[in-house]
C-alpha cells in the first residue's frame, strides 16, 4: 500500500496486535527516542510492500518482542490524523505460542485488564480500538 496520500502527506499502514493471556492484554511503552514519545500502543508496525497484515504481525512481534503469536480476529481498522502524518491501524486479537518477551524497541510493557486500558496515556490513534475491545468483553 502506497505510504503518502493524494495531497503528498505521509500515511502509514499499521498492524496492531492485541495480545491475550489468562483475561490480561499486553500494552506496550513507546521510548523517548521514538516518534510519539513515551504513548502506550500495541506491538506492531508497518506493513511492508507486499505483506499481509498477519505475516507483518508475526514479524514485527519477532523483531520488537522475540516472541511467536497466533493471529486471531480482527477488530474494526481505524485511521487517524496526527500532526505530520496519517496513520491507519489494522488491529487484531493475539496470542503468545512460543517465548518469552524480551523488550527490544519499548521502554516498558505492562499486563492490564481491559477495563483498566485507559489508565494508559494511549498514542490517540489507538482509543477507538481500546473502545471497540472494551465493549466486546462487556458482551
Ligand atoms: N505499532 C503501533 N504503532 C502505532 C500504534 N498507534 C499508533 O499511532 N502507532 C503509530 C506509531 C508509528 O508512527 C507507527 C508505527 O510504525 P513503526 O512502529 O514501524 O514506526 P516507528 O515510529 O517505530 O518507526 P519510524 O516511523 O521512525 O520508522 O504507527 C499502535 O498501537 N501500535
Amino acid at each position: 500500500m502506497k505510504d503518502t496520500n493524494q495531497n503528498g502527506r505521509k500515511h502509514v499502514h499499521v498492524a496492531c496486535a492485541i495480545i491475550e493471556r489468562e483475561g490480561l492484554v499486553l500494552s506496550a511503552r513507546r521510548s523517548a527516542s521514538m516518534n510519539l514519545p513515551l504513548r502506550w500502543e500495541f506491538p506492531g508496525g508497518k506493513i511492508e510492500p507486499g505483506e499481509g497484515r498477519e505475516e507483518c504481525l508475526k514479524r514485527e512481534l519477532v523483531e520488537e518482542m522475540g516472541v511467536e503469536i497466533a493471529v486471531g480476529c480482527p477488530l474494526t481498522p481505524t485511521t487517524h490524523r496526527y500532526p505530520s502524518f496519517d496513520v491507519t491501524l489494522y488491529p487484531y486479537v493475539c496470542s503468545i505460542v512460543s517465548g518469552e518477551i524480551t523488550l527490544h524497541e519499548h521502554s516498558a510493557m505492562t499486563w492490564l485488564p481491559p477495563e483498566r486500558m485507559l489508565e494508559l496515556e494511549w498514542a490517540d490513534a489507538d482509543l477507538p480500538i481500546i473502545l471497540e475491545y472494551q465493549r466486546r468483553k462487556q458482551g
